[in-house]
């Protein structure tokens, strides 16, 4: 997955001719020598201020130590939250659907892992996130903190970290953080403050040891890729955001540093922080340290959004069972892939996962997704809004399949009292949604 948001990062690396990759390393030391003839006075007055802050070193040493201890007293100003929330989003280009009625929200304090397989619209997801919608044909809602606005608008309090890096390999990481907060950050800020973020920053990602350490290149061998990949998420944390979008921030990393990572990424959200990856694969523990959960299955379409805590039970409650020593992620993924056979309540498919989704909490069925709805009418009611309570599923999972055909025959009363929940759960969705 690719992204294209550009940070000033990498506009910074555009400009001034590729530092950190093999065109950097062409150029060799040279570079070094050129780092103050960027192009723009922004990312000038960011590099001389990296050479002033070489020669203070000793000036720095002392803030980054007693410094920082007593700017701990320090008025700390609170970041704001930002919520995002999508109801019936759908974005296309000519005749392709490429995210279909997408309703959920990404709250601030949370975690949350976007998967689904590959084609499934995991960029598209991140592009809608960012407010990066202007080449789609949209409809549908993206709402910010309840409001209908433009996400450009909110551009300083959105980081986003793409696949690819976007460090610096000729400075050092602390350089690389200054640089960063010095081309971030509002030009009014007190410099102590921004050194206080730069000293969380670094204790929060772990790389104190090696805040003095050359990033490095291709050629010239500097830190571990894991401590590199930290450190472009520092690039980020650095100017405070109340949005976390990362992409990929853990493919490539051993299960060690992709848990550093997390737990870096945790205690952003305990900031408040909304953050938003996309994780490819995760392990079981990693998968764990995320609080919410977003599957995409293909054409862009939610098969399940929410607490990573209830997707087992959610599936449990389809017939799903998770077989033992399987990855949820993985095996959910599997089945909407078709690479695992499974039975579904009422012998559904995989690809009706995402119209039970949409049952189970009372969205509205698009007309697309009609004749999918006519296929499964006779078992419609075994999907409807919030009847896969907990115990129902809990009590699935040990029931063997007759069940599904006792569930088929229900009583009348059983109907009218879920058409009950139904609607008491739309009123609901009408008080959240305004409408
Ligand atoms: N500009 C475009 N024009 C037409 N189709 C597109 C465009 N961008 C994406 N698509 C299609 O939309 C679908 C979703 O693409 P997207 O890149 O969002 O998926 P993804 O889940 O990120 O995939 P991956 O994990 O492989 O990177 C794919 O079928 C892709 O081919």
């Amino acid at each position: 997955m690719t992204g294209s948001f550009n940070t000033p990062h990498q506009s910074a690396t555009s400009s001034n001719g590729g530092l950190n990759g093999a065109e950097a390393n062409a150029n060799g030391s040279k570079n070094h020598e050129n780092l103050t003839q960027v192009h723009t006075e922004r990312f000038g007055r960011a590099y001389n201020q990296i050479g002033t802050d070489r020669t203070m070193k000793t000036n720095n040493d002392k803030l980054s130590f007693a410094g920082v201890v007593s700017l701990a007293t320090e008025y700390r100003p609170q970041r704001p939250m930002l919520e995002v929330a999508f109801k019936g989003l759908t974005l296309s280009i000519g005749k392709k659907k490429l995210l279909q009625c997408v309703t959920g929200k990404l709250s601030p304090g949370r975690v949350t892992a976007i998967m689904g397989p590959s084609g499934a619209g995991k960029t598209t997801f991140l592009n809608a996130v960012l407010g990066k919608t202007s080449g789609y044909k949209k409809d549908g809602l993206v709402l910010i903190n309840g409001l209908p606005e433009s996400m450009q608008s909110y551009k300083k309090i959105i980081g986003f970290i793409p696949q690819d890096d976007i460090v610096h390999g000729n400075l050092t990481v602390e350089e690389n953080l200054w640089f960063s907060s010095s081309c971030r950050l509002s030009k009014g800020m007190l410099r102590s403050h921004k050194v206080r973020v730069l000293e969380r920053v670094i204790e929060s990602l772990g790389l104190r040891e090696i805040r003095n350490s050359l990033v490095g290149t291709v050629e010239k061998r500097g830190i571990s890729g894991g401590q590199r990949k930290r450190v472009n998420v520092g690039i980020e944390m650095v100017m405070e955001p109340s949005l976390l979008i990362l992409d990929e921030p853990t493919t490539g990393l051993d299960s060690a540093s992709s848990q550093l990572l997390l737990r870096a990424l945790r205690h952003e959200a305990l900031e408040g922080v909304n953050v938003c990856a996309v994780v490819h694969q995760p392990s079981y523990t990693l998968f764990n340290m995320f609080d919410d959960f977003v599957l995409l299955a293909r054409g862009g379409l939610i098969a399940y959004h929410g607490p990573v805590s209830e997707v087992e039970t959610y599936f449990a409650g389809l017939g799903v069972k998770v077989p033992d020593r399987e990855n949820p992620p993985d095996y959910f993924i599997d089945i909407l892939e078709g690479i695992v056979k499974t039975k579904i309540r009422g012998n559904v498919t995989p690809k009706h996962l995402p119209l039970l989704w949409m049952l189970h909490n009372g969205y509205e069925v698009p007309d697309d997704f009609q004749k999918d709805l006519e296929n499964i009418n006779t078992i419609r009611e075994l999907y409807t809004v919030r009847s896969i309570s907990r115990e129902q599923s809990l009590a699935e999972q040990t029931e063997n399949t007759d069940s599904v055909h006792h569930n088929v025959r229900l009583s009348d009363n059983q109907i009218n009292h879920w058409k009950e929940k139904h609607l008491v759960f739309l009123c609901s969705m009408g008080t959240i949604w305004g409408g």
